[in-house]
Formats: structure tokens, sequence, C-alpha cells
């Protein structure tokens, strides 16, 4: 259930009811009381704010007996998360002040006419002399947005947005949404290939699958800036990069244990694809009619795919019937799909990862008592597995590279950098993945990128820091 909090603005009148039967409610509703300040003390009423967590289906309930009870009055109700969003979450700022006419004719016309010359001489200049050497453009057509499906183009910004401030705080690159108002194939290529001259590199976000598959392998080979798709092979990355420490944790080795992926959509073909290059010998790929099975028959070219690889099971079934024995769950399917009885018939030492949007696979609280290590895709629990630990760091060294791809090589570097963040010593069940906040995360992932690139010919260019 999604977790959220708000703000209550409350008059209580002092004759008739007490601070503690306030609290005394908002905790009966099942809401929990973070913060409480005083706006205008009074002899005989008062007016607070009162800070409340609560899940989404508990609002409701707490408003409603706040309003009921005698003596409260409840002025307004403001929900912390639609509050940072008002107005949007990012904007644009000049890099220098126009201060005098001087200064306008130097970034404007006549001056800049010149800069405009020296680009069409040599377009490469466009690197140096225009933003796009720094800026990132964040693509979606709105149609799976974090787990919540096709919810257009316009529902689909606040996500969007939320990348863009993500790629500046943590690795300083300038990246912008953009939500395009179509779902179909060539047109989104041949938008963006349209709009690319402005743009360093082209993160693709929350298109569905399969069109996702399509659409990025024709940009990437159309375009001569990398394209990567994040839910792919953000996902992937940063999923490899969990597994191999949960791994050291439980001692169990990467050659022998049963991995079962549930959801073989953008995420899915992606994980599948690098868990057989990270050395796994018997996998389960699952989605909503069950297993895909070696030597099965699908119209979908990556369900084909994996069909023809030998480390993918034969055995047909269900989720509930095939997650028997697993030593290893991956969800990115939709939330609620594995139950925790299901979780209890895994092989011992289990690992679960249950990382659909907003609400995983599996109850968080329900699951942890029985699995060894637990992750997530969300903030709030330990082990938050979500691809924001790869996608700035990846950019930052394919941008400062000047990369022409992100090819295989450098996504499986920057697994290993995110990896090599937990030391061996302070690696636990509850600490397999840095914190998005760990700074390290962004240099390593960079640094390991920047190197793969290099010894892959994918970089056009050698930063400083590298000669
Ligand atoms: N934590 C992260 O970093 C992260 C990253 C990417 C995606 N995700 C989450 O993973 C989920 C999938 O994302 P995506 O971009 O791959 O979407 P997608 O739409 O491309 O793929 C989802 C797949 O799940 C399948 N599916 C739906 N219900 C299922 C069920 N009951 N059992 C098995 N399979 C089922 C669909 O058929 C589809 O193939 C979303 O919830 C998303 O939020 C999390
Ligand atoms: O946006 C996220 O939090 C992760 C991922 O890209 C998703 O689509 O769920
Ligand atoms: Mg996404």
């Amino acid at each position: 259930m999604a977790q959220t909090s708000i703000i209550l603005r409350v008059e209580l009148i002092h004759d008739k009811v007490t601070f503690g039967d306030v609290a005394a409610l908002i905790s009966k509703s099942g809401g929990d009381i973070t913060s409480i300040d005083v706006i205008r003390p009074g002899k005989e009423s008062s007016v607070r704010d009162i800070t409340v967590d609560v899940t989404e289906s508990a609002e409701g309930p707490i408003v409603d007996s706040l309003k009921q009870h005698e003596g409260i009055n409840v002025i307004n109700v403001s929900d912390r998360t639609f509050l940072v969003h008002l107005g949007g979450k990012i904007e644009i700022n000049p890099r220098l002040p126009i201060k005098n006419r001087d200064d306008l004719s130097r970034v404007y016309t006549p001056g800049v006419a010149r800069i405009c010359k020296a680009i069409h001489e040599q377009p490469e200049k466009a690197f140096s002399l225009s933003i796009k050497r720094n800026t990132v453009a964040v693509i979606s057509d709105g149609t799976a947005v974090l787990g919540l499906g096709d919810i257009g183009p316009h529902a689909a910004a606040p996500v969007m947005e939320g990348k863009a401030m993500l790629f500046k705080q943590l690795a300083g690159v300038d990246a912008f949404p953009i939500c395009l108002d179509t779902k179909d194939t060539e047109e989104i290529i041949r938008t963006i290939k349209t709009i690319s001259p402005m743009f360093g590199g082209i993160n693709l976000e929350d298109i569905s699958s399969p069109r996702c598959f399509e659409i990025e392998t024709r940009l990437i080979n159309e375009l001569d800036i990398p394209v990567f798709h994040d839910d792919q092979h953000g996902t992937a990355v940063v999923v490899v990069a969990g597994l191999l420490n949960a791994l050291k944790v439980v001692n169990k080795n990467i050659a022998s244990i049963r991995v079962v992926v549930n959801g073989i959509g953008a995420a899915g073909v992606s994980i599948c694809k690098m868990l057989l290059n990270a050395g796994v010998t018997r996998l389960v790929p699952i989605d909503r009619d069950g297993a895909i099975v070696r030597g099965g028959s699908y119209s979908q070219p990556m369900w084909q795919w994996l069909a023809k690889q030998p480390q993918v099971e034969a055995n047909e079934g269900t989720l509930h019937d095939l997650v028997q024995g697993a030593d290893v769950f991956i969800g990115v399917s939709r939330g609620g799909v594995l139950g925790v009885e299901a979780v209890k018939q895994m092989a011992p030492d289990r690992i679960v990862f249950a990382m659909a949007n907003p609400n995983p696979e599996v109850d968080p609280d329900e699951a942890l008592p029985h699995v060894r290590v637990l992750a997530t895709g969300r903030s709030d629990y330990p082990n938050q597995i979500n691809n924001v630990l790869v996608f700035p760091g990846i950019f930052r060294g394919a941008l400062d590279c000047r990369a022409r791809q992100i090819n295989e090589p450098m996504k499986l570097a920057a697994a290993r950098a995110i990896a090599s963040v937990v030391s061996e010593s302070e690696l636990n069940e509850n600490y397999i993945i840095p914190s998005i906040f760990n700074e390290q995360v962004v240099l390593k992932v960079r640094h390991a990128v920047i190197e793969a690139a290099i010894l892959t010919g994918s970089a056009r260019r050698i930063p400083k820091d590298f000669r």
C-alpha cells in the first residue's frame, strides 16, 4: 500500500477536546504522527499543523474521524507529496546573466552568429559550443509508467521530471523531460531522431514492451549519440549488482542457483540476458500466462530468443508452481502477484527482489521474516534496487567520453562498480546495495563506464582524468 505524508491543519476547542484525543483518533485510524507545529496558540482554541504518515487508504478515515469529533475543526488537509509537485519539479536557468547591451550582443545577435557559423563548418563543435555535451533527453510515451501501466504522456510527466532532478543532483547532467503523444513505433523513432541535435544522449523511459525493443535498437543504429532504455538496462545493471552482493551474503555461487524472473517485459528481458552473461545456469522466465520455456514457440522475438537459451528451463507451469525450490525470485511485473505463501516454498537462504513500483510483488513486511535477503524498488525499506543507481553515472561517463553507444561491457562494468561500493566488511542482509546518496556510486560508475568505453572503442574523447 502506497505510503504518503499529509499535513492536517486543525483547530482545537479546548473545553471540548485535548490534543491527546486528536492523537488517539489519528493513531486509531492508522496514522503515524511525525511532527506537530503550533500555528496559533490560544486560551479557548488553538491551531496546529500535524504531519502524519499514512497509507493512501487511511487518509480518508483519519480526516473523517477528526471531522466527526466535537471540538475539532479541520481547516485544511495538504498532501506533502502533492505540494512538492506544484508547478513542476525543475526549471531552466541561464548559466550567465545578461546585464548590458554588450552581454546581449555576445550571447545573442550579432555575436551568436559567429558561433552558429563555427558549428556549421564543424558540426562536432556542437558538443563544445552548445548545451549538447551535458544534456540528455528523458523520453517516454507514457505506456509503462512505473507499474501503473499505460497512463498517457501527461500523467507520465512527474516521473520524467523526477528522473531529470536525479540526473542533475547526482551527476550534474542536465536532463530534459519529454513525453510524446503517440504510441506509434515509427512516429516515436522519427520524432526522437528529429529532436536529437540538442542532446548528447537519449534516456528512454517507461515505454512498454515489446515496442521498446525495436525503438531502442533502431535509435541505437540510426543515431550517433548513446540511447539507453533505462527500464531495460538500468534495471538489469542494478539487479546484477545487487545479486552479486546478495550471493556473497548467502554464500551461494551464481553458477549453481535457480533464478525465477517474473514479468518478461522491458526490465525482465534485459535482466534475463544480463543474468545469463553473468553466469546463471538455471533460469525460469515467467510472464502472466506462465513460464517461457526452452523449446517453446513465441511470437515476441525476445521471448523466442529466451526459448533458445540452454540455461532456460523446459518445465511449463505458473509462478506458484515454479517458484518452489528457487534460490532467487526477481519480480519486475506487478504489485502483489507473489504471495508470502509462495515465498515460503522457495529454497533455504532465499533471495527476493520484488521490484514492481510503487507496490512490490510481495508485501515487504510479510516477506521479511521468511527470506534471507529482500530488496524492493522503494526507498522506505533497506536494499533499494532502483535504476537511479545506474542512469546518472552511466550517462555522466558516456557524456564525458562522448561515447557513441552504451555497450554490454560498459553495462557490466557499471554493475561491478555499483557492487564494489559496498565493501566486504560492510556487506550484510540489509546492505547489499549502496544508497543512492552514496557519492561513490556515480564516481565509480562513471570511471568504470569510461574505462570500458575506451577499451571497446565507443569513446570519442579521452577525459582529462584518463589522459
Ligand atoms: N526498481 C526498479 O528500478 C525498476 C526498474 C524498472 C521497472 N521496474 C518495475 O517493474 C515493473 C515492470 O516494468 P517494465 O518497464 O518492465 O514494464 P513492461 O510493461 O515492459 O513489462 C511488464 C511485464 O510484466 C508482465 N506481467 C504483468 N502482470 C504479470 C503477472 N501477474 N505475472 C507475470 N508477469 C506479469 C507483463 O505481461 C509484461 O511483460 C514495473 O512495476 C516497474 O515499476 C522497477
Ligand atoms: O522510476 C523508478 O522508480 C524506477 C523505474 O524506472 C520504474 O519504471 O519503476
Ligand atoms: Mg521506469
